[in-house]
This record gives C-alpha cells, sequence and structure tokens, in this order.
C-alpha cells in the first residue's frame, strides 16, 4: 500500500464533496430554468390558441450561445448536448411534442430525430418516407424526420419526390456523421459467414471494405439497417452492416467498428412541419423551382444568386412528375428569406420559373 493512500482518500473525498456542492445547485439552477420555460408557456398560450411551442429559431440560438461562451474543458459539443437535453425536458413541460422519422427503431434516423430534439421528445417510428409526411401533414404528429443526402451515395430521391406533393415546410437539418459496424449475434459462427445484411445505401458505403474482407459472401439488401440487425439475430451464418443503436437494440456483437470506406461519412436529415421559422442569425433557405425547358434556362435561374451575393449549398435536379422531359430543381443556399438580398433574389428567380416553392427558411444545423 502507497504511504500515500490516507492522503489521497482525503483529497478523494474533498473533491466528491465539492462536486456534491456544485450538483446541488446544479439542480437548482436547472429547476429554475424548467419553471421560466413553465412561465413561457403561459405567455405563450395567452397569446392564442394555437401557441407554438418548439421555436427551433431560439434553441439555435441558446445552443449556438452555450458553444461559443464554453470555457471548456468540455468541447463545444459536449456544452451543446447537455444543454440540449435540458431545453428537450423544458419543452417537454411546456408541452411534449410527438416527433415522427423514418423507421424501425435503430435506425440513424432515429439517432438523428434524438440529436435534434432530445430524449424528451416522444417519438414514433414509422415505414417509410412517405408515411413521415403523412403523418405531419395529418397532425397526428407535430414534426417528422426524414434522411435527405449523403455525402457517400448522394440525395435521398424519395425524399425531394414527397415536396411535390406536399404543402410542409422545411424547420430545420442535422447532420449527422456515419459510422457502419459489421455486427454479430451470440449464435454466428464467425468462420461460417454467407450473407451479410444491410440497407442498400449502407452496403455502397463499405463497398470497398466488403470487396477486401468478405469478397465471396452474398450482400442482401434490405428496408433498413435495424432490419438487418433484427434478422442476424437468429441466424448462425449471417451478419449485418449497421450503425451503435441498432446493435444495442437487438443485443448484437461488434465484429469490426469503422468500416465504412471514407471517413467522413455523413447524411443530412430534415425537419419537417407546418410551421415558418423566423430568422436565427445562421440560416439556410430551400427552394423548389420548376423551369420552362429552355436553353439557358439553369443560367437564368443561378444568376440572381451569383447578383445578390448568396451562397449556393446544393442544387439537385428531378423529373417533374407533371410531364417529360420537364426538370424541377432543389436549392438550398445560405441565408434566410426575410433577408433583403434573399428576398429580391427569390423574386427574380420567381420571374423567370414556371414555379417556385420556398420550402423554408430554417436555422443551420447546430449541433
Ligand atoms: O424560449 C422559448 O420560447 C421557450 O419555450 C423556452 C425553450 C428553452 O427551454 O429554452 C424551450 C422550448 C423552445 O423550443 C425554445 C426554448
Amino acid at each position: 500500500m502507497s504511504e500515500n493512500k490516507p492522503k489521497q482518500d482525503e483529497r478523494l473525498l474533498e473533491l466528491r464533496n465539492r462536486i456534491d456542492t456544485i450538483d446541488s445547485e446544479i439542480a437548482r439552477l436547472i429547476s429554475e430554468r424548467a419553471n421560466c420555460a413553465l412561465e413561457v408557456a403561459e405567455v405563450k398560450k395567452s397569446n392564442g390558441e394555437d401557441a407554438l411551442y418548439y421555436r427551433p429559431e431560439r434553441e439555435a440560438q441558446v445552443l449556438r450561445r452555450a458553444m461559443e461562451r464554453n470555457p471548456g474543458p468540455l468541447t463545444n459539443e459536449e456544452m451543446a448536448r447537455l444543454f440540449r437535453e435540458i431545453m428537450s425536458a423544458c419543452l417537454a413541460l411546456e408541452e411534449p411534442i410527438k416527433v415522427a422519422y423514418l423507421g424501425p427503431e435503430g435506425t440513424f434516423t432515429q439517432q438523428a430525430a434524438l440529436k435534434h430534439f432530445g430524449h424528451s421528445a416522444v417519438s414514433k417510428p414509422l415505414a417509410a418516407i412517405d408515411e413521415v409526411f403523412r403523418e405531419v401533414e395529418a397532425g397526428a404528429v407535430n414534426y417528422g424526420v426524414v434522411p435527405v443526402e449523403n455525402s457517400t451515395e448522394g440525395v435521398v430521391n424519395h425524399t425531394l419526390d414527397n415536396f411535390m406533393t406536399s404543402n410542409l415546410k422545411i424547420c430545420g437539418e442535422v447532420e449527422l456523421r456515419i459510422h457502419q459496424h459489421l455486427m454479430i449475434s451470440d449464435i454466428t459462427r464467425k468462420e461460417s459467414i454467407t450473407r451479410i445484411y444491410s440497407h442498400a445505401q449502407s452496403l455502397a458505403q463499405c463497398r470497398k471494405w466488403l470487396d477486401s474482407y468478405y469478397p465471396n459472401v452474398e450482400r442482401v439488401a434490405v428496408a433498413s439497417n435495424a432490419e438487418a440487425a433484427r434478422r442476424v439475430k437468429g441466424e448462425w451464418n449471417a451478419a449485418a452492416i449497421a450503425g451503435d443503436m441498432a446493435a444495442e437494440l437487438y443485443g448484437l456483437k461488434i465484429l469490426n467498428e469503422k468500416i465504412e470506406d471514407r471517413p467522413d461519412n455523413s447524411t443530412r436529415f430534415l425537419i419537417i412541419g407546418s410551421q415558418a421559422v423566423p430568422p436565427s442569425g445562421d440560416d439556410k433557405t430551400s427552394l423548389m423551382v420548376s423551369m420552362r425547358n429552355a436553353p439557358g434556362a439553369l443560367h437564368d435561374l443561378l444568376a440572381p444568386f451569383q447578383h445578390h451575393k448568396i451562397d449556393l449549398t446544393r442544387v439537385e435536379t428531378r423529373p417533374a412528375q407533371s410531364g417529360n422531359w420537364t426538370y424541377v430543381f432543389f436549392i438550398d443556399f445560405v441565408g434566410h428569406r426575410e433577408r433583403e438580398n434573399v428576398a429580391a433574389a427569390l423574386k427574380e428567380v420567381g420571374a423567370c420559373a414556371s414555379d417556385m416553392k420556398v420550402l423554408g427558411s430554417y436555422p443551420r444545423g447546430v449541433l
């Protein structure tokens, strides 16, 4: 036994006492904050029937401030995550919000929903992107979370196509680093794997790794990563590629971690709802435009953005549902529609487009 042990024990006790004092101070302050949020709810209620409790622009400001004034040693992301959960609990006191996401449980979309709304939101997994749109439109839930693009595999067409027929707005975005793992169940024989299940996008994201380590194993595309994990549970000769949440949910063992081909593999998700979001100070706008099929149409469409010094972050083209060889452009750019230069550019684009819809202005993803 070290002769310093009694001294170390004393120091440990002292530090733990300090932590206990700090914890009771934190608890008191969190309760004070929660009471404040309850009063905010009263003010909102007195302003009218359809009071909006969830305020994306305010949440983005609170999280950004938590990062800006972070004195360390926690990272900015960790600090913001803690405030994310405090705010989620405060909002649940005001009114528990319901969020639908592309399920089943254990998918990356569920992870995105938790990252954006925190753990106090009531979440509901649905089987298809269309169902998430319908459920929000019907008012059965307040918001929906759907994937829109992956840095390796590109755009999620289903999500863009739904905006052609829906009046829902984009209220937010969330980006998630995607780590894929190879996982097996406790009955799997490692040497006898003949089949690997995953979602087609995940199989594509790990193509090179699979070519190197499992070149002769059958790759089976299923509806989601979570479904892949569920199947492996009962098969002795199969493995799945999925994320942490699926492994945890189905009690699978991770055999190889982070097997995605690109280390910066990430997916962007959209928050859909029926609310127009005021400026937060750092916003993006998404636009859907149809153009007549004429020479120079794309140039006419993009020129106003250059002219008004607006940064484009994405341009996607989809075939229009109305007719052959006409196209719909999905354009994302930096700035809120209420900003002067954005409003001016939108006016000019509207003048040369055959149809234009602003899908939403929303805070740029913070976490
Ligand atoms: O500021 C508000 O409007 C609040 O309702 C408070 C609060 C918060 O806890 O800070 C809670 C929920 C909203 O989405 C935004 C912020």
